[in-house]
């Protein structure tokens, strides 16, 4: 009998209902060359949720997404709902409540080169030549985004706003331990990037961080403040192999990687909880700015489907196929017009023409 996985499909807004329905139709052609039947609840979030349930985070997604497997995620966000309050817009009314709920600490964020992609990135050639792969590894559910308090108070121009960076011990080992075993598996070598200088919360995370490496000497640790790695990624990426950030700094990093992918419509994300339980989301947003017009890049959203079966369903095997489709179509020429270099050989193509594409190379 086929097996069963329960997804909870949540495309949201912007260009995520675009890209959402590539990655399912690539979805139904796992199903029909795999023995196995991907339940999906579709469900609304952020604007989505806003607009059709009152709510950017409705109480029927949060049960539809507890009864699932693994949740499917596109994107939240956009100027509609920008006037809002803070809390109710669709970023810190849904996609952060999401990762609380469901302890999604972990997000895993490979920034891969494709060898037919060199020329989209945004560093010279000889830079990049050889390709490079790079994984960061962010923190997700703790830090700035979260910690109390934080808040405006006060009136006029007397009013202040603040945040506050906090980490526990915890925390940081935790997630120390999902990057040194990331490391072990590939380049063996765990960049850790704070603020020591300046932050206490880096303080901490620096001298944990550098106790929890005892435990992995076949890994190589070292420590690079945030605004050096911002220099070096754009510098000589291919010196990295496994970077650790806390959640600010993974989130401001990894949009820096993935334009050296080429585009950040190539760059996909694995959130995951303890256990095998996740959330897979591109690691850019709703792209208002071209929204609606069909031309978004799906790839981004396809690979994230990919690290879904991957990591919440142990289908490593489809997950490659899907990998290499991706690579194949990159080589055939295809490109979305974010990656689009009008080079001899390159076929610009729509959203749903980049789904057909990847779909045949399955
Ligand atoms: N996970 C999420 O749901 C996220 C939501 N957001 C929200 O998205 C909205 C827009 O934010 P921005 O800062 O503009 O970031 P963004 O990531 O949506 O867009 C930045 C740039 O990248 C391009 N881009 C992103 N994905 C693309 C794709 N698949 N194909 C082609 N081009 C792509 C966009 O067209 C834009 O020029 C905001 O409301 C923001 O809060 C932002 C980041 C993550
Ligand atoms: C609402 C933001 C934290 C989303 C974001 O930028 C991200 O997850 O990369
Ligand atoms: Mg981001």
């Amino acid at each position: 009998m086929a097996q069963v996985f329960k997804v909870a499909v949540l495309p949201g807004d912007g260009i995520g209902p675009e890209v959402m329905a590539e990655a399912l139709r690539v979805l139904d052609a796992v199903e029909a060359k795999y023995d196995v039947t991907f339940e999906r609840t579709h469900a609304n979030v952020g604007g989505a949720g806003i607009d059709n349930e009152g709510k950017a985070l409705p109480d029927t997604t949060v049960t539809i997404c507890k009864a699932a497997d693994a949740i499917l995620f596109g994107s939240v966000g956009g100027p509609k709902w920008e006037s809002l309050p803070p809390d109710e817009q669709p970023e810190r009314g849904a996609l952060l409540p999401l990762r609380k709920i469901f302890g999604l600490y972990a997000n895993l964020r490979p920034a891969i080169i494709f060898p037919s992609l060199t020329g989209a990135s945004s560093l010279k050639e000889e830079v990049i030549a050889g390709g490079f792969n790079v994984l960061v590894i962010r923190e997700l559910t703790g830090g700035i985004y979260f910690a109390q308090p934080k808040g405006i108070e006060g009136e006029g121009r007397d009013r202040v706003g603040f945040d506050t960076m906090r980490y526990s011990v915890p925390e940081i080992e935790r997630i120390t331990h999902v990057a040194f075993q990331a490391a072990r598996k590939r380049g063996k070598k765990v960049c850790s990037i704070d603020k020591a200088n300046v932050l206490s919360s880096s303080v901490l995370w620096r001298e944990v961080v550098t106790g929890i490496a005892k435990e992995y000497p076949d890994v190589e640790l070292s420590h690079m403040y945030v605004d050096n790695a911002a220099m070096q990624l754009v510098r000589w990426p291919k010196q990295f192999d496994v970077i650790l950030c806390e959640n600010m700094f993974g989130d401001i990093l990894s949009d820096e990687a993935a334009m050296l992918t080429g585009s950040l419509g190539m760059l996909p994300s694995a959130s995951l909880a303890e256990g095998t339980f996740g959330m897979y989301e591109p690691s850019g947003g709703s792209a208002p700015d071209i929204a609606g017009q069909g031309i978004a890049n799906p790839i981004a959203q396809i690979l994230s489907m990919g690290m879904m079966l991957k990591f919440s369903f142990g289908m490593v095997d489809a997950a490659d196929a899907i990998d290499n489709a991706v690579a194949t179509v990159l080589d055939q020429g295809f490109r979305t017009r974010d990656i689009y270099q009008q080079k001899e050989g390159e076929k610009l193509v729509n959203t749903k023409e980049m789904g057909d594409a990847i779909i045949a190379a399955l």
